[in-house]
């Protein structure tokens, strides 16, 4: 896998704030906005209408020059032909999801506060891995905290991306990417805003700012 994929506005969605009917064009919308990454996170409705979203996502994604990730289900990211899954601590675990996908496919994993975890996850061929939650999660209020002290120690002992995840807005996203995040995962400030495009390309905007430093 190319890690230089893993950079930039990475978006998750929402089964309450992208419904079916629409969640279509609200991923459109950031990916207009400059979001680089999608990924289809959905625990709440049945395996049949899960894939025929996630098809329609991965497709429009592949249109649009994103990359698609599903969040949890192997089966899912199978069905649809995701560029990718993305695996926390009570998901399947890496060698299961690698055999099962593929040496192409992206693997990103959840760890939480711990560069321990990151450090064995990496070594087992992880594609990226993820940090968070950074600030209060309107979305996932009962994640576990993350330290900025943990960004910046990964930037020393990882050579793999770093995602960055957890109340994460355009105000204060900024110390994220200079403590060393490759990559902003937000559900609540793209899809829980009147203007996804601007909300989206708000975020966008801190890679770039971040370059001319
Ligand atoms: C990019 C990204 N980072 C972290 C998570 C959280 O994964 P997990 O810990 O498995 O929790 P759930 O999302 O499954 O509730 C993520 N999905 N994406
Ligand atoms: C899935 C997940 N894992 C840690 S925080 C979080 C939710 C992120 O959503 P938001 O950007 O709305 O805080
Ligand atoms: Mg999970």
């Amino acid at each position: 896998m190319n890690h230089s994929k893993i950079n930039g506005l990475y978006v998750i969605t929402d089964p309450w704030l992208c419904p079916n009917e629409t969640i279509i064009d609200k991923v459109a919308a950031a990916i207009a906005g400059g979001a680089k990454i999608i990924q289809y996170r959905d625990k709440t409705q049945s395996m049949a209408v899960q894939k025929k979203i996630a098809s329609q996502l991965s497709q429009v994604c592949h249109q649009q020059g994103a990359l698609f990730i599903v969040n949890d289900s192997l089966e899912l990211a199978q069905y649809s032909q995701a560029d990718g899954i993305h695996l926390g601590k009570n998901d399947s675990n890496l060698s299961k999801a690698r055999a099962c996908l593929g040496k192409e496919a992206i693997i990103g994993i959840s760890c939480y506060d711990s560069i321990e975890r990151a450090l064995e996850m990496q070594k087992l061929g992880a594609d990226y891995v993820a940090f968070g939650r950074f600030f209060a999660s309107q979305t996932k209020p009962d994640a576990p905290q993350a330290s900025l002290r943990t960004l910046q120690n990964s930037q020393r002992h990882l050579q793999i991306p770093v995602v960055a995840i957890g109340g994460i807005t355009p105000q204060n996203g900024a110390q994220l990417v200079s403590a060393g995040a490759n990559s902003l995962a937000v559900i609540h400030a793209v899809f829980g805003q009147a203007n996804i495009q601007e909300s989206a390309q708000a975020l966008s905007d801190l890679f770039h700012a971040n370059k001319s430093l």
